[in-house]
């Protein structure tokens, strides 16, 4: 495609350019290299990018028809084309129930807005105090047992709302299959007040069905037969099978098959956090999930955040030749949502193969990693300041905390805006030596240190500001990085939405589970490490 060859020869003549130079050369660059949407606002300015190779992306943009991959996705075209599915989760926080989205001829927002009116019900009851359990008690504390998915958005959200849970709601998270957090969260919740939601779209999974099994044995040992029926409800695209497993009818909370799981947590799965912060600041966060959907379907690209980060990312995966991306929330209740970015990002363009099977012509999703940014200075920031590693930074800075004291909000916040001048600007030899004069350093511990102290810099990072993590702002946010997921998808011409690499491994555990349990030897056909490795577990464990 000409635009890569093009964008290509912008990369080459960018060269050994610093960032801090495009700040000399355009004294307006901090406003031209900015996209405000309401008061989320987006600094890409600290990137190395000039106006040639935003023009570039602009075109690629357009070379490969993203206006209509966007139109197609949010009118349920079959984007996920290995499952032969739509991908429709900005649905699930439409706000016109006049909408139409037609799938083989249905029209889809009347279920939707009809399973959202049933969701509102539950959680309305539960906030009156009227979901009561079989001893009578009001139920006030909830554990959702899922993974993945039908984990990551909401114990993530649920952290970082921390500060608009409702008072004298309990909410755990149990997501691991060993069952130790389970196990943790049965020794402190009382069953009469609790109210477990299985949530798994597939109703399949091991680790959450391995869970659901020891849930069901302790809740009917203290609460008896009636317990699942009154105590557990559940979340999946499979009814049947909610069913068959003893769910009531009025405690089943359809999601549809066109709802990816890392995408679910503005569906049903999004229950857990609608019980902990009531049903109205879950509207909020529904809200602004659909402002950001609103605005990705309508702005135009140049000042359309999700496009800019999008094609950012592009812009140093596949012509700066980037290999890792980090995002720094600075606030520390928002720290879980590096871990559920990686499951957006990794899971979803993870992959080596284009929409049509072909071998992909680009190097797709690099490695993303992250954490509380004021922790992570302390930690892998040094590999990123004066490592090997080419990556990009996403900082997330929100102007009023989550709860320190104003003192440690501006330490915060100066250490935030610090880092990401510091990765930019690095210090060279001059700079170095200077400083290290300054504190009175011989000229032979100078010369010494000076190759170990001096920084390159030239590390591109975003920085996204808005007043607070609030449910608004965190919708926004989210549908801000599922968006940014979908741009690059459709750049490297991949489905985002299907996940078939996670199969394999789950079969083969399933085949060396008896194995394992020491019901049976190791399969013949398995190899000799697994097979040793398993004899010598079954001895530690005799
Ligand atoms: O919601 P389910 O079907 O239990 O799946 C949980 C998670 O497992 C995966 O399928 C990966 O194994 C994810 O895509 C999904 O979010």
């Amino acid at each position: 495609m000409a635009q890569w060859t093009r964008l290509r020869a912008v990369a080459a003549s960018l060269g050994e350019t610093r960032i801090s130079t495009l700040f000399r050369h355009d004294p307006e660059r901090v406003g031209r290299y900015a996209v405000t949407l309401d008061d989320l606002h987006l600094d890409y300015s600290k990137h190395l990018l000039d106006d040639d190779a935003r023009r570039g992306l602009l075109q690629l943009a357009e070379a490969v028809d993203l206006r209509q991959r966007i139109d197609g996705l949010f009118s349920g075209a079959e984007v996920n084309n290995t499952e032969r599915r739509p991908a429709l989760h900005t649905l699930m926080r439409e706000c016109d129930p006049g909408a139409k989205v037609e799938v083989d001829g249905v029209n889809l927002v009347p279920t939707v807005f009809a399973q959202r009116q049933r969701l509102q019900e539950f959680v309305t009851g539960f906030e009156r105090g009227t979901l009561r359990g079989v001893t009578g008690k009001r139920l006030d504390t909830v554990v959702n047992l899922g993974v993945g998915g039908s984990d990551l958005g909401a114990v993530m959200a649920s952290h970082a709302l921390a500060g608009y849970h409702r008072p004298g709601v309990t909410t755990h998270f149990v997501s691991g299959m060993d069952g130790v957090q389970l196990a943790d969260v049965l020794a402190t919740v009382d069953p009469a007040r609790t109210l477990f939601i299985i949530s798994s779209k597939s109703f399949s999974t091991p680790d959450t069905f391995g869970n659901a099994q020891v849930m069901r044995r302790w809740l009917e040992d203290r609460l008896g037969p009636r317990a699942v029926a009154v105590h557990v409800v559940a979340i999946s695209s499979k009814p049947e099978a909610m069913t068959a497993w003893g769910i009531a009818d009025d405690h089943q909370f359809l999601m549809g098959e066109w709802v990816g799981g890392r995408y679910s947590v503005s569906s049903a799965v999004g229950l857990p956090l609608a019980l902990t912060i009531g049903w109205s600041q879950f509207s909020e966060f529904l809200a602004g999930m659909h402002r950001m959907d609103r605005h990705f379907r309508e702005a135009p690209f140049e000042q359309n955040m999700p496009v800019i980060m999008g094609l950012l990312a592009v812009w140093h995966r596949n012509c700066l030749d980037t290999h890792g991306h980090v995002v720094l929330p600075y606030d520390h209740r928002f720290g879980r949502f590096p871990a559920y970015l990686q499951q957006l990002d990794m899971e979803s363009n993870g992959k080596s193969v284009r929409r049509d099977g072909s071998p992909v012509s680009v190097p797709t999703a690099p490695l993303l990693l992250g954490e509380f940014g004021g922790n992570a200075q302390h930690s892998f920031l040094q590999l990123i300041h004066q490592g090997m590693e080419r990556v990009t930074v996403d900082f997330l800075l929100p102007a009023q905390g989550s709860g320190g004291s104003e003192g440690q909000q501006d330490l915060t916040l100066a250490n935030g805006l610090a880092q990401a001048q510091a990765l930019m600007e690095g210090r060279d030899e001059a700079a170095m030596t200077v400083a290290m004069q300054a504190a009175g350093l011989s000229p032979e511990r100078i010369e010494a240190l000076l190759p170990h102290r001096t920084q390159p810099g030239n590390v591109s990072s975003s920085t996204l500001v808005f007043p607070r993590v609030d449910p608004h702002h965190l919708g926004m946010l989210m549908a801000l990085y599922e968006h940014r997921v979908f741009v690059q998808s459709v750049v490297w011409d991949i489905n985002p939405f299907d996940q078939w690499g996670v199969e394999l491994g789950k079969l083969m555990a399933d085949d060396l589970i008896d194995a394992v349990a020491g019901r049976a030897e190791p399969p013949a056909e398995v190899d000799a490490s697994t097979a040793a490795l398993i004899r010598r577990l079954r001895r530690y464990r005799e």
